[in-house]
């Protein structure tokens, strides 16, 4: 059997998508394990599966590259905005999103009948610890633990230069503290609504872009006194900026940023 799939990328985090409407797929963590392993499979941060709802428009499902279920993804959500309306699967341009940490909003911006950015409500932000110190073998470090509906720690840097994400990455992401583990923000403050942002994300590692992980850095830099509520943030990324904006009248974080599509494929399962 072959699955068709689309391979796109928001601020370069790049993932598989497969529409499970007309494809179901059985083993999601298996494929997404052997799909999104350079080399040998496709190469990607992950496999997302586009589904029904009975509650929403339609479904997300989102797995890293080493299997694991995610509950939310905002670089993905965008992605999945634009595949249903450049696919013709919607005419609507705002979308709702079944994910298993809620029903997400999003607002498809359309140029020449593409979608080329989307916004998207994630909800309110729940900062479980401001000012959290984690001792790792090569450090202590002290960050604020957020949740966007997955776990985030973010850490701030005097120079995002010297962030050793490969050796602290996976220390902090499966410190004892995070039973669930969790992705791991270095930010460097650049100046009110500006910063700089690197991420190791729980089941990739490094990645070009992490969308809840910047919306994570925003109220990390508000809860701060870096940023106010109503700023309109820069996360800038190593493959791209996203806008953040923590509303002051709901409460929730509202995310803006592009979706792109590179390739169509199709693969034997
Ligand atoms: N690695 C994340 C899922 C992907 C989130 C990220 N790619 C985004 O754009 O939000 C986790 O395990 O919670």
């Amino acid at each position: 059997m072959t699955i068709q799939f689309t391979k796109m990328q928001g601020a370069g985090n790049d993932y598989i998508y497969v529409n499970t409407i007309n494809q179901p797929v059985t083993n999601p963590k298996e494929l997404a394990i052997q799909w999104s392993t350079y080399h040998t499979g496709i190469g990607s941060d992950g496999l997302v599966l586009i589904g029904p709802s009975h509650i929403a428009d339609f479904s997300m499902r989102i797995f890293n590259a080493d299997g694991s279920e995610a509950k939310m993804c905002g670089n993905a959500s965008r992605c999945i905005g634009k595949y249903l309306y450049d696919k013709k699967l919607t005419q609507k341009k705002q979308i709702s999103l079944e994910t298993l940490s809620g029903i997400k909003h999003l607002e498809l911006h359309v140029k020449n009948g593409a979608v080329k950015e989307v916004t998207v409500d994630m909800g309110c932000p729940d900062i479980l610890e401001e000012s959290l110190n984690l001792s790792c073998p090569n450090g202590t470090f002290t960050g604020t633990f957020v949740s966007m509906g997955n776990p985030h720690f973010v850490t701030f840097v005097e120079d995002i230069k010297q962030a050793n994400l490969p050796v602290t990455g996976p220390l902090l992401e499966h410190h004892p503290y995070f039973p669930d583990r969790a992705n791991i923000e270095f930010v460097q403050f650049l100046s009110e609504g500006n910063a700089r942002m690197r991420v190791w994300e729980r089941g990739s590692g490094i990645t070009q872009a992490c969308g809840t992980g910047a919306c994570a850095s925003a109220v990390a830099l508000i809860a701060h006194g870096r940023a106010q509520k109503g700023d309109k943030i820069q996360i800038q990324m190593d493959g791209g900026t996203l806008t953040i904006e923590w509303n002051p009248t709901d409460n929730h974080v509202y995310m803006t940023g592009n979706a792109v599509t590179v390739f169509e494929g199709s693969i034997k399962l």
